[in-house]
C-alpha cells in the first residue's frame, strides 16, 4: 500500500558526542574533559525533525546500525513524529562525531559516517516507491549514487538538495541537472563556483549567475536571512533574517532546508516558503543543540 507524506529526507543519521575541554589538544596529548553530551545529529536526521516540528508528514529514509547508537537515533526520530519505517537497520556501526569544543569556541571534529557510507540505491528506490510526497529533501553526507538515485525517482515531486558536505562541482553535476532547488551557504556556493566566499548580496548574485545549473537557487546568508534566486540568471529577492539573541547558529541550516521543505509541500512559492525558513533558523539560533525542537511549530 502507498503511503502518504509530505516530506522524504533522504540523507545521514549520527550520534554526536561533544567534549568539553579547557583548549583544543594538541597531537600525542591527553586533556581531561570538564564535560561531555551525547546528542541526536546529522544533516539528514536534523532535517527530518526540523520538517516535522515545522508540521509536517515526514519520512526518513536512511542507514543505522543494529547498536545502541542506532537505538538512540531511532527513538529521538520517533519521538519527533518522523517516520523511520523506511530506515535501513545494518551490520554496520551507526554514524557518529566526536566533537571537541574549547572555552573560545575552537573545535575539531572527527565523523565516523558509519552505516550512512552504506545507504544504497536498492533501498532508497524501494522506500522512494512505496511513499506519496510532492518533495524530496536530500543532503551530501551519504554516497552520492544514492543521492542520485532518489533525485531520479521522482516523478512529480519536488527534489530539494542542500550541498552539504560540498563537494566539486564536477562530481555533482549530474545531480544538479536533477535538480529543482539547490540551498547552499555562502561558502557552498562559493565552492561551486571556484570562487571566494561572496558576502554582500551583489557577489552572491555575481556567483549564482555564474553557475551551470537550471533550477532555482536559495542561499543562506546566516544573520544577513537568505536570497532567493527563481533562476541563476535572474536577481535576487533578500529575506532578511530578524534580529535575534543568538547563542549557538549550529544546525540553524538544517533547519532551514527542514521548513523550507516543509512550506512548498504545502503549495507555498519559493519566497513564502523562504520566510519561514529564516524566521524559524533564526529562532533555532536562540538556544543550544542542532535539532529542532517541536517547540517550535509553523
Ligand atoms: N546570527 C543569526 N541571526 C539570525 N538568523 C540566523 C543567524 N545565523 C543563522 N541564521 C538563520 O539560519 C539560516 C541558515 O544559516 P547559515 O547561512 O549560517 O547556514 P549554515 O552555514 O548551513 O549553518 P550551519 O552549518 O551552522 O547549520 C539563515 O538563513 C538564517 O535564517
Amino acid at each position: 500500500m502507498t503511503k502518504q507524506a509530505d516530506v522524504i529526507v533522504v540523507g545521514s543519521a549520527n550520534l554526536d558526542t561533544t567534549l568539553r575541554v579547557c583548549r583544543v589538544p594538541a597531537p600525542g596529548e591527553t586533556l581531561l574533559a570538564s564535560g561531555s553530551s551525547v546528542t541526536p545529529g546529522g544533516k539528514g536526521a536534523n532535517q527530518a525533525v526540523a520538517a516535522a516540528a515545522a508540521g509536517g508528514k515526514v519520512h526518513f529514509i536512511g542507514a543505522l546500525g543494529r547498536d545502541s547508537a542506532g537505538e538512540t537515533m531511532r527513538e529521538s526520530l520517533r519521538s519527533h513524529g518522523v517516520d523511520i519505517s523506511g530506515t535501513h537497520l545494518l551490520q554496520a556501526p551507526t554514524g557518529t562525531a566526536t566533537v571537541i569544543v574549547d572555552d573560545s569556541g575552537e573545535n575539531l571534529i572527527v565523523v565516523n559516517p558509519g552505516a550512512n557510507a552504506l545507504l544504497s540505491i536498492e533501498h532508497v528506490d524501494e522506500v522512494l516507491a512505496e511513499i506519496e510526497a510532492p518533495v524530496v529533501l536530500c543532503q551530501l553526507e551519504v554516497p552520492l549514487e544514492t543521492v542520485r538515485a532518489a533525485a531520479e525517482q521522482n516523478p512529480g515531486r519536488t527534489f530539494v538538495l542542500n550541498p552539504a558536505p560540498m563537494m566539486s562541482a564536477d562530481r555533482l553535476a549530474s545531480v544538479l541537472l536533477l535538480t529543482d532547488i539547490l540551498v547552499p551557504n555562502q561558502s557552498e556556493l562559493a565552492q561551486l563556483t571556484g570562487r571566494e566566499v561572496p558576502t554582500t548580496l551583489d557577489e552572491v548574485t555575481d556567483c549564482v549567475n555564474g553557475l551551470e545549473y537550471r533550477g532555482a537557487v536559495v542561499v543562506t546568508l546566516g544573520a544577513l536571512g537568505a536570497a532567493v534566486f527563481q533562476t541563476v540568471d535572474g536577481a535576487a529577492t533578500h529575506v532578511p533574517a530578524p534580529i535575534v539573541n543568538t547563542v549557538d547558529t549550529s544546525g540553524a541550516g538544517d533547519v532551514f532546508c527542514g521548513v523550507l521543505a516543509y512550506g512548498l509541500s504545502q503549495g507555498s512559492d519559493l519566497v513564502t516558503a523562504t520566510r519561514r525558513a529564516v524566521a524559524l533558523a533564526a529562532e533555532s539560533t536562540t538556544f543550544h543543540g542542532a535539532q529542532m525542537s517541536s517547540r517550535n511549530p509553523v
